[in-house]
């Protein structure tokens, strides 16, 4: 016997979340809810304004279709399914399955500002490698640059990833390599797409031996994984990839052409960040997962992030708003 709910959930964000052009004030999305044989799984589906293809009014119209067919024992075609939907869905129906494996990955790469006394806290309360994580592109690239050597000055045994998501010319990216000294260009694990054109970005990792990482890239058309010179990552958002199925032959790929998988963020709430770092412990077990997104909100959502100490909204304070 099978049966299927769907739960509404907005969630108050930090001030100060801006995604592109846009403030997110409130986070948007929904729990699904899938019983079996007196057995509950959850999963959550939460498309990202500016982001996701799709809105969250889309998603939860595809979801019920979808939910319906798994009551009524149907097969679903997830590979064509929003790439929300599709995640949300194959994850509930994974932990129904027990193929989820509990134990998750909570070891985050700090998302810093720039603050190397800061870093040195943070990594002094953690275990494991040091990997940080820093955005770039947003200032001027000089500034940046100036920033990523003082980092990797002040904390020799650390790997730090940087982020431009596309913001840099060639002439910029080139600015910003100009003053990180060679010997620390090592000490970058990764710069995650540097320059509007992919072509570009790869230009700068062969002429500045600073590696870089394909995130935007992965979600374009016609996207293949392939070992290139000076691309050293694939950065994998599940909400924003699609199934399970579907991340995990991507991290499949990558492995075996010799690059790493990075299981990051789309600032799900609590509730899909844990299956997260569930899945970055099942299937990227050595690498440090890009999920330090919780502080971003004011509350957590019915499971809560080990160490965070945000209120808990239960599921029992949603609304459900379909089931069958
Ligand atoms: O990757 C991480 O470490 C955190 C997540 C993150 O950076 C992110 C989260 C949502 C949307 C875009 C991005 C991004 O990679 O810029
Ligand atoms: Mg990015």
């Amino acid at each position: 016997m099978r049966s299927a709910k769907l739960f509404q959930y907005q969630l108050p964000m930090d001030s100060g979340v801006i995604l592109r052009d846009q403030r997110l004030i409130t986070r948007e999305g929904w729990v699904v809810e899938l019983c079996q044989d007196q057995q509950l799984a959850y999963g959550e589906i939460a498309p990202l304004p500016e982001f996701s293809v799709e809105t969250a009014t889309e998603a939860g119209e595809q979801a019920q279709q979808l939910l319906s067919q798994w009551v009524a024992g149907e097969a679903l075609d997830l590979e064509s399914a929003l790439p929300s939907v599709a995640f949300g869905i194959s994850c509930a129906m994974a932990e129904l399955a027990a193929e989820l494996p509990v134990t998750g990955n909570y070891l985050v790469a700090p998302l810093c500002c720039g603050d190397p006394d800061d870093l040195v806290e943070r990594f002094n309360q953690m275990p494991g490698d040091k990997v940080a994580k820093i955005k770039v592109g947003m200032y001027e690239a000089v500034r940046d640059g100036i920033v990523a050597n003082m980092l990797l000055e002040a904390i020799p045994d650390m790997q730090l990833r940087l982020d431009a998501n596309r913001q840099w010319t060639p002439l910029k990216a080139q600015q910003f390599a100009k003053y990180v000294k060679p010997e620390h260009r090592s000490g970058i694990a990764f710069l995650e797409e540097p320059c509007r054109l992919p072509s570009d970005s790869l230009a700068f990792a062969q002429q500045t031996g600073i590696n870089i990482a394909w995130d935007e890239t992965v979600r374009d058309a016609g996207f293949e994984v392939k070992a290139e010179p000076g691309v050293a990552a694939i950065i994998i958002k599940p909400t924003l990839i699609g199934s399970l199925e579907r991340c995990i032959s991507l991290i499949g790929q990558a492995h075996a052409v010799g690059l790493t998988a990075v299981i990051s963020s789309s600032i799900e709430s609590s509730l899909g960040l844990n299956q997260l770092a569930r899945l970055a412990q099942w299937q990227t077990p050595n690498v440090i997962p890009g999920l330090d997104t919780m502080q971003l909100f004011q509350a957590q959502l019915i499971q809560s992030w080990p160490g965070c100490e945000l209120p808990v909204i239960p599921l029992s304070e949603l609304d459900m708003v379909w089931h069958k």
